[in-house]
This record gives C-alpha cells, sequence and structure tokens, in this order.
C-alpha cells in the first residue's frame, strides 16, 4: 500500500518562522550591546592611555610604591624606640629606620585619630606617587593596617633646615654658599612642582621643616599633607587676573609707584564678593606684569666667596641658648604639646562641633596654630607674645627690661579690648593708649605703639568708611545660607561670655555663636584682603570647611587663609619668608626673652623697613661677620620682598625666580608697601565693640 504524503502543518511553519526572526532579533541585540561595551571600553582605556603624565591618579604612573607590613616596620625602627626618633610634626612622629637590606629610610608613623593625619595620609600617596625629583624627597612606600598608617621616605641623613638653622645647642653657623644654595634647590623644587608637573602641584606648606637635607646638604622639599593639584580654571586661581581686575590695577599702580602710605582700594572689599560669583575657566593663568616692570639692577653673580662660617650663636631665640643637643631634641620632640594640642589649649570655639559632628577644633590645628617647627614654643605663646609685642604695654621698652614671662590670655584679651578703641579714629589711638597705660599704671607714649599706629591707622580708618556702604551692599546678596560653626578666637569668646558685645554690634551676632556663612562674607568685605601677617584671616575661617583649614602661621600667603584656592603664588609668598629665614637665621616671629629692638620681632616687616632705609644687609645672620657675598645676599633678600608682596600677581613665579637666582635676568625695583599687619581684624572689630560698650 502506498503510503500518502503528509501535508505541511500551517501551523509549524509558522513558528518555525517566528523562532527565526526572533533569534534574528536576539543576535541583533547581541551585536549592538557588544558593540556599545566594545565602544565604552575603547574610551575607557583611550582616556587612560591619553591622562597627564603626573596626574597622581595615573594607575599607569611609572613609580609603584612598596606597601610594607607593620611588623617589617617596627623591627626596622626597632620597635619605634625613642633613640630613632627623628621629628615630630602636627600629624604624627618620624623614626629613623634600617630596612632588612640595610637601605635607611624615615618612617613616618601617623597619628591613627586624627583627621589631619588621614588627610596626610591621602595627600602623600596622591601626590608623591608620581613625582620623582632630585629635589623633592622620595616616598618610597607605606603600611596600612587596621587603624595604622605610615610612610616610607628615602632618609635625610641632615634632617630638616629648621633643625640646622636653630640648632641652639650647637655652634653650627651655615655658611653662605650653602645658604644660598638650598635657596636654590628650594627654588628648584617649586619649579619641579609648579613646572614640570601636569597638572601643576601647588605645596601649599613651604617651610624650613619642610625642607630636608642630604649628605652634601643639598636641599628637598617634603611633606605633602597640605598640598593640591591645580585644576584648570579653578576659580581662586584666576579670581586675581579678572573679578579684582580694577582693584588689581589700582593696586599695582600704587605698588609700583612706591607708594606705601596708601589705604587698600575701594575694590578690595568687593574680594569676598568675587571669591563668591568667581566662575572657572580656562584662563587661570594670567601673571602678565613681572616681566614688564623695569628691570634695573647689575648681575649680581660673581664667584661665590668662600664663606667658612664660624662663631658662636647668639642668644636670639626662645629656646634657653646653652641647651645641650640632646635637651633641645627632647624640647623639640617632646616638650611642647603637639599642635593639636595647642588648639585644645586654648579653645577657641564655642562650640564643641560643626554642624556635620566635626570637631572645630580641628581648624585650629591644621591651619591657624600650626606653627614652624620644633615646638619651642607652645602657640598660645606664640600669639599671645606677639601680640603682646605688638600692642601690649607689656612690648615697652620698660617692659623689655623687666619682662621674663609671656603675657597670659587674659591680657592678650585685656589688650585686645584696649586695642579695640583705639582704631576708631586717629584721636581714639592715644586715647586708647592712655587708658591702657593707666590700666597697667604707665602713662609714657610708646615707639612701637607709634610704629604700628602709622602703619595701620590709614588703612584702618578707611574701612570704617567703607563698612557702611559695603553692609548695605551685602544685605541686597543675603541669601538664605547654610551655618557653618564661628572660629573664634580667644578675644570673641572672652567677649560673648562677658557679654561685651556693643549695641550696634547685635545684627552681627548670633546669639548661639554661630556664623552664617554670608555673614562671614560680610565681616571679610570689611577687611583688607592682604594685610594680615597671619595671613588667613578671620575671614577664611569663618568661610571654610574644615578640610580646607591649613597652612603655617607666618609662611601661609595673605590671600590664600585657609580658603582652600591653592595657588602658585602662595608657595611663592612662602619661598619669600623662607629666604629671608634662612639667610637671617631667625625665626619669621622672633620674639625673645633677652633685649632687642622690636622692629626686628617681625622678619618680614623688619626687611621691608630695611629695604625702605636702603640697609637689608644688616638682616644678614650675624654670624656670618663678612663671610658671605654682598651682593648675592641683597639679591636674595629683594627677590624675597618681591614675593612677599600682597598682590599674588606681582610676586615673581618660579621660573623666574631661578632665573633671577642665576643671575641670567634681573629683579625689578622694589615697591614699598606696608608690613603684613599684626591681627588688625581681630582688633578692628573688636574695637568697634568695646567703643559701642563704652557708649
Ligand atoms: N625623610 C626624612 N629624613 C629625615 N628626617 C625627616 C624626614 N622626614 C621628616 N624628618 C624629620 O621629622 C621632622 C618632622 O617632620 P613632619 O613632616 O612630620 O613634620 P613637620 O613638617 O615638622 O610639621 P607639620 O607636619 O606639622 O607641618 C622634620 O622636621 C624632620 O626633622
Amino acid at each position: 500500500m502506498a503510503s500518502r504524503p503528509i501535508p505541511p502543518n500551517p501551523r509549524a511553519s509558522c513558528f518555525s518562522k517566528s523562532k527565526a526572526v526572533f533569534l534574528a532579533l536576539t543576535i541583533s541585540a547581541t551585536v549592538v550591546i557588544l558593540f556599545t561595551l566594545a565602544y565604552i571600553l575603547y574610551h575607557l582605556l583611550y582616556s587612560l592611555i591619553h591622562r597627564s603624565r603626573t596626574n597622581p591618579f595615573d594607575s599607569a604612573a611609572p613609580f609603584k610604591l612598596r606597601k610594607f607590613t607593620y611588623k617589617e616596620l617596627k623591627s626596622a625602627t626597632n620597635q619605634f624606640s625613642p633613640e630613632n626618633s627623628i621629628g615630630k610634626g602636627g600629624s604624627g612622629s618620624v623614626f629613623r629606620g634600617i630596612l632588612s637590606d640595610g637601605k635607611s629610610v624615615a618612617v613616618k608613623k601617623l597619628d591613627s585619630s586624627s583627621l589631619q593625619a588621614e588627610r596626610e595620609f591621602q595627600n602623600e600617596l596622591t601626590m608623591l606617587v608620581g613625582i620623582r625629583s632630585p629635589y623633592v624627597v622620595s616616598l618610597l612606600g607605606y603600611c596600612l593596617e587596621n587603624n595604622k598608617r605610615l610612610l616610607i621616605y628615602e632618609y635625610m641623613p641632615n634632617r630638616s633646615l629648621q633643625d640646622l638653622l636653630f640648632s641652639t645647642g650647637t655652634n653650627f653657623c651655615m655658611s653662605w654658599d650653602r645658604r644660598f644654595q638650598i635657596i636654590q634647590d628650594v627654588a628648584q623644587a617649586l619649579e619641579v612642582l609648579h613646572n614640570e608637573c601636569d597638572p601643576p602641584v601647588i605645596h601649599g606648606d613651604v617651610k624650613p621643616s619642610n625642607v630636608l637635607l642630604d649628605w652634601d646638604f643639598r636641599a628637598k622639599i617634603s611633606d605633602f599633607g597640605l598640598s593640591r593639584i591645580k585644576v584648570e580654571g579653578e576659580f581662586g586661581v584666576e579670581m586675581f587676573s579678572q573679578d579684582l581686575g580694577k582693584s588689581q590695577e589700582l593696586w599695582k599702580s600704587q605698588e609700583l609707584s612706591g607708594n606705601s602710605n596708601v589705604g587698600t582700594p575701594a575694590n578690595e572689599m568687593d574680594f569676598a564678593h568675587s571669591l563668591q560669583v568667581s566662575s572657572p575657566s580656562k584662563n587661570s593663568r594670567t601673571f602678565h606684569n613681572w616681566n614688564s616692570l623695569n628691570l634695573s639692577s647689575s648681575n649680581p653673580f660673581e664667584k661665590f666667596n668662600d664663606v667658612k662660617s664660624s662663631g658662636s650663636p647668639k642668644g636670639k631665640e626662645v629656646l634657653p641658648a646653652d641647651v645641650s643637643g640632646e635637651d633641645r631634641k627632647k624640647s623639640s620632640y617632646d616638650d611642647g604639646p603637639s599642635s593639636a594640642e595647642h588648639s585644645k589649649d586654648l579653645d577657641l570655639s564655642p562650640l564643641g562641633s560643626d554642624v556635620t559632628g566635626n570637631n572645630t577644633k580641628q581648624w585650629g590645628k591644621d591651619w591657624w596654630w600650626v606653627q614652624d617647627g620644633s615646638g619651642e614654643l607652645c602657640s598660645k605663646d606664640y600669639v599671645t607674645e606677639w601680640i603682646g609685642s605688638q600692642i601690649c604695654p607689656s612690648a615697652s621698652p620698660e617692659w623689655r627690661e623687666e619682662k621674663t614671662r609671656s603675657p597670659n590670655l587674659d591680657e592678650l584679651k585685656d589688650a585686645n579690648q584696649c586695642q579695640s578703641q583705639e582704631f576708631e579714629s586717629g584721636h581714639a589711638f592715644n586715647e586708647g593708649t592712655e587708658q591702657r597705660d593707666r590700666k597697667i599704671g604707665k602713662t609714657k607714649p610708646r615707639k612701637m605703639q607709634e610704629w604700628w599706629k602709622e602703619e595701620h591707622l590709614d588703612e584702618m580708618s578707611k574701612k570704617g568708611s567703607r563698612r557702611k556702604t559695603l553692609e548695605s551692599k551685602m544685605k541686597k546678596k543675603k541669601k538664605k545660607s547654610f551655618k557653618l560653626p564661628h572660629f573664634h578666637l580667644g578675644q570673641r569668646l572672652y567677649m560673648l561670655k562677658a557679654g561685651k558685645f556693643g549695641t550696634h554690634d547685635q545684627n552681627n551676632r548670633n546669639p548661639d555663636a554661630e556664623v552664617s556663612f554670608s555673614r562671614g562674607w560680610k565681616k571679610k568685605r570689611t577687611h583688607s584682603m592682604g594685610s594680615d601677617m597671619w595671613s588667613g584671616d578671620l575671614f577664611s575661617r569663618e568661610l571654610s570647611s574644615t578640610t580646607n583649614m591649613r597652612g603655617t602661621l607666618c609662611y601661609v600667603a595673605p590671600e590664600y587663609g585657609g580658603c582652600g584656592y591653592l595657588m602658585e603664588k602662595t608657595d611663592i609668598y612662602s619661598l619669600g619668608v623662607l629666604i629671608l629665614v634662612i639667610i637671617s637665621g631667625r625665626r619669621p616671629l622672633h620674639v625673645l626673652n633677652s633685649p632687642m629692638k622690636l622692629e626686628k620681632a617681625n622678619l618680614v616687616s623688619w626687611s621691608r623697613q630695611l629695604a625702605q632705609a636702603g640697609n637689608v644687609l644688616e638682616l644678614v645672620d650675624e654670624r656670618l661677620k663678612d663671610a658671605y657675598n654682598k651682593e648675592q645676599a641683597t639679591l636674595c633678600i629683594n627677590l624675597a620682598l618681591a614675593c612677599l608682596q600682597r598682590m599674588p600677581e606681582l610676586r615673581p613665579d618660579i621660573g623666574d625666580i631661578i632665573t633671577i637666582l642665576r643671575g641670567e635676568m634681573d629683579l625689578p625695583p622694589l615697591p614699598f608697601e606696608f608690613s603684613p599687619s599684626p591681627p588688625s581684624r581681630l582688633f578692628s572689630r573688636s574695637r568697634r565693640k568695646q567703643k559701642a560698650d563704652t557708649e
């Protein structure tokens, strides 16, 4: 029987068709997805490969850090024994260690509980992994175990410039050649950071204890705990070139015309506003006037004199002159409380913590109370001595003969109150002085007070007249703002506690002792941008977040002041201070127990006075006697003063500095400007309050 063909099932053929369509769709979707993924991957790889050379985040960075175990480091440093301790900073202790391969290293053991230490750890790893230069201390590795964070650096046998310059236990006096070489090395280091790194790195904490010396006393820069990568277009950078254009021009013309006795230009008051509203742009490097200045001096570079230094160190320091090396080490590293402890000592904030729960004292530790090195003065002494030497009756010649102790905080508060009355007008200055003198039973006018008056009265009276305009301007701009804790100085706290705020200050005072963002601006707007020797001023503290409060007293540039927008010119300012310190062998704030002309207490302002008097060489370390190159010294001091100009843009950039130091470019004529002010903001504010009180 013949079989009949089975007719095709129409349902089955329909099913296979839809299956084919489904298959085709799946395949094409997969192909599209694969292509998309490949495209994304390609772009990722491309951007990774084409990232900047020294971008610290670059996984392709040429230098790999070694990860050490804690055990390894413990045995290298002999259980972190005190004999191996070579230094102590704000965020931890440094030990000498010998690795199993015999190599000497410096091991920085960071405090496990400190925020500053945490940040330093991150920053050092981030920055130093991409930088290898003979002028920068190399980071060899790190250790991160549980709570323990350690950084391992190349060992610098001659330790820090701070140690070398201020070794009171020895008769060591650095020769001129060595000093000059160190200045050049530090400048080279900054050139590497500013010009050779891409993007540029701004160190942010140039000071003697961060300049380390190798076997040949060649200097390398270290401690990148506060440094920043300059982001192109970061608004702080261009702010001075654009938003402050007018004030800048005015300022420049004043500076260049050598008029030291000018007040701050009116537009300066818009500094705060400019900062607030300025928008990023790519045009961030607008440095334009250095090369255009009239270059006049002759080539100062001839053969270096062979200087062999000798002579005993003069009793110029706060440290007892006759402490032995061991004692000095002790006093340097053990005696004084750490800067963190200092800020605890001096409870500057009426609040325990800020809105985010961070301890506000951290601010002080990071910024205001960090000092230059070995803890020879506790910060409170440092501040009160300085204020005392500038304004207190205790700074009078009579006092200098009698005084053997530092003014305490109460005296400081008293001084602030007295001072608060003085600057409302020139007349009030004398009244305030007399009142203060009555208080301590003295009536004789004091030279120092007059000096201070001359320096700041003009500025203060101009501020007073501008205040009203600014306040009305600010009212318009005031918007609802989030609260930040107010970083009060001791005087402010005292006024609060004592209920001594004047009636006219009521509007400015927040009863719960906080300050709003906009109030911070407002306060700043009544102050001069760059007139504070203490640089980062009240303004910045009021505005900034905790993470950005940093810098070192006397070395930090006035325009930075903890604001967080570091610029190259901030480093240049610090370099200026450093050069003066190296040449003079003095600390920037030179407070003495022994009699001394008070004008010399503030190194920067003294240098300016000497420059005005045409006698800069008086600044050179007396221990060198005549064994130094006068032309080089003159050049360096004048260069330092150029670096210390208040307008960041007037400062030379590091490329010019190197060229000038090499003798390949002349130094422009120096502008005379005000010396950096003592804490005029604090006093001007307190004066107003005090006056209101007395009214
Ligand atoms: N690589 C090193 N080789 C030799 N000594 C070092 C090294 N690193 C640091 N020191 C010594 O340890 C000291 C403390 O250094 P550290 O960087 O911890 O603190 P600082 O810079 O003095 O202060 P701060 O960190 O608070 O600004 C230095 O002054 C120096 O004497």
